[in-house]
């Protein structure tokens, strides 16, 4: 009886066996014969992942069907992309696997694909990355099936992000996409509103086709430069986060003091057209002209400039030189932020490179009462983050009565000028679900703060 049922099991294990050989020995063959014949009678499109978003599209689009079953490795990598609405949950992460290294076959729209990816060892030990190369290969001279596919993974991908920005941070002297973020509402970015509404009005009226236009006729380089300047956690990056996903841009982020004059270069010529290129806190680095004058290569700057960071290579001139070259993008858009405007040498900030300065200060009378506002108010529904200039005027208008006298008590407690935005959501967040205990307890708060802030800083 035992050895019938073993004789049984070994019966199905062996069909099993068999038929899984058998299918990957079939699998293997059509590769095999793919690969040989594919010079003569196929039609291939080549995809690195090299700053380049089509390799994350495709990559998506097959990790979604789940064709990383097929191949006979995977690359594995949390996920950090969640729907609109979703929240996060502590402790809770996605993994996302994509096929890597080998190749396999699937079946689209009637035509069988070859999807084939090679890691290039030899460029890795240069890069200090995974440089992997996709061949896409499908049957026959024409490449239209292969770029229908691409098309529908890009549509998928577009979707996918609607109201999102992507994130991209530089290593070393390439770009890598490091998050896609979530669109934040101009309205959650509380500032004073002739301020939002000039910003808002420059961006527009830059993207605007007239303004191309206008830019093209006169053979003028088509880019905007703005500096944000004000103290600490007063919304400079959430502001310009905030305005590049307004107006649908990616955002690229340099850190300066971990860039040399090469990077920046190879940086700069990689950008998209049409982007926005964040540089952060960018006093951070004390820039300063040396005495020495002779090694400047800008016409504009006398003296080479070093930032005092022993690591960082890059010099005022380069930077210089990247902001105004011809390997500088059209439509590109800088964004400078800093908390000491006193620090940058006026030759980074001249008309022309910055064509705006705004100043974010600390919190007025006004704007503290309209972030006690936000924080009790109603909230605007998902959706709302592509608000009209027109619609941003309109939101005062609904604020219930008593809560706007409350807020009106709150800011005439808090002084005005005196603490930054982030400090006073920080306070309210304590009392998030109570607006009188926020007003009950403010002028505590202030005085705690106060005295805090008239302490000797000893650091
Ligand atoms: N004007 C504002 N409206 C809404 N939230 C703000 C505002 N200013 C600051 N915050 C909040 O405070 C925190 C810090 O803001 P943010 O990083 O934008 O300030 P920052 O001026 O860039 O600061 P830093 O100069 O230190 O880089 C964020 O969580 C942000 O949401």
């Amino acid at each position: 009886m035992l050895s019938g049922v073993l004789a049984t099991d070994f019966n199905i294990f062996t069909y099993a066996a068999l038929a899984m050989g058998l299918f990957g020995f079939v699998q293997s063959s059509i590769n095999r014969l793919l690969s040989s014949i594919e010079p003569y009678f196929s039609a291939t499109i080549h995809i690195d992942n090299d700053n380049n978003e089509a390799y994350d599209m495709l990559s998506d689009w097959l990790s979604k069907r789940g064709f990383e079953k097929s191949a006979r490795a995977s690359l594995v990598s949390v996920k950090n992309i969640r729907k609109p609405g979703d929240i996060i949950k502590m402790g809770k992460k996605i993994l996302k696997f994509q096929p890597w290294e080998g190749s396999f076959s699937f079946w689209y729209r009637g035509h069988l694909i070859t999807y084939s990816s090679s890691i290039d060892v030899g460029r890795c030990q240069i890069t200090e990355c995974l440089e992997e190369e996709v061949k896409l290969t499908s049957l026959g001279w024409s490449t239209d099936i292969l770029k229908q596919l691409m098309n529908e993974c890009m549509q998928e991908y577009l979707e996918t992000f609607k109201d999102k920005i992507a994130i991209f941070e530089h290593r070393g002297h390439y770009w890598r996409k490091v998050d896609e973020k979530d669109v934040r509402p101009l309205s959650t970015v509380i500032l004073n509103q002739s301020t939002k509404d000039l910003l808002l009005e420059d961006f527009r009226s830059f993207l605007s086709e007239d303004t191309q236009l206008w830019y093209v006729q006169r053979a003028l380089p088509y880019r905007r430069g703005y500096l944000l300047y004000g103290p600490p956690g007063t919304g400079k990056s959430s502001l310009s986060f905030s305005i590049a996903g307004e107006f649908d841009l990616d955002i690229y982020v340099v850190s300066i003091p971990d860039c040399s004059d090469r990077d920046l270069r190879d940086l700069f010529e990689n950008l998209p057209r049409t982007c926005v290129v964040l540089l952060e806190d960018i006093d951070a680095v004390g820039m300063s002209r040396e005495s020495d004058a002779d090694e400047g290569s800008d016409s504009n700057t006398k003296g080479r400039v070093q930032v005092h960071r022993k690591t960082s290579e890059a010099t005022l001139s380069g930077l210089l030189n990247v902001l105004d070259g011809v390997t500088s993008q059209d439509g590109r858009i800088v964004i400078m932020t800093t908390n000491h405007r006193e620090m940058l040498d006026e030759a980074l900030i001249r008309p022309g490179r910055i064509d705006r300065q705004v100043v974010l200060p600390l919190a007025d009378a006004e704007v503290i009462s309209q972030l006690f506002m936000f924080l009790f108010g109603p909230v605007k529904g998902k959706g709302a983050a592509k608000v009209e200039l027109k619609e941003l005027k309109e939101e005062k208008a609904e604020v219930d009565p008593a809560l706007r006298s409350q807020a009106h008590k709150f800011a005439s407690i808090v002084p005005a000028s005196t603490f930054s935005q982030a400090e006073i959501i920080s306070y309210l967040f304590l009392h998030k679900d109570d607006p009188d205990g926020a007003l009950a307890y403010c002028k505590e708060w202030v005085e705690e703060k106060m005295s805090e802030k008239r302490l000797p800083d000893t650091s």
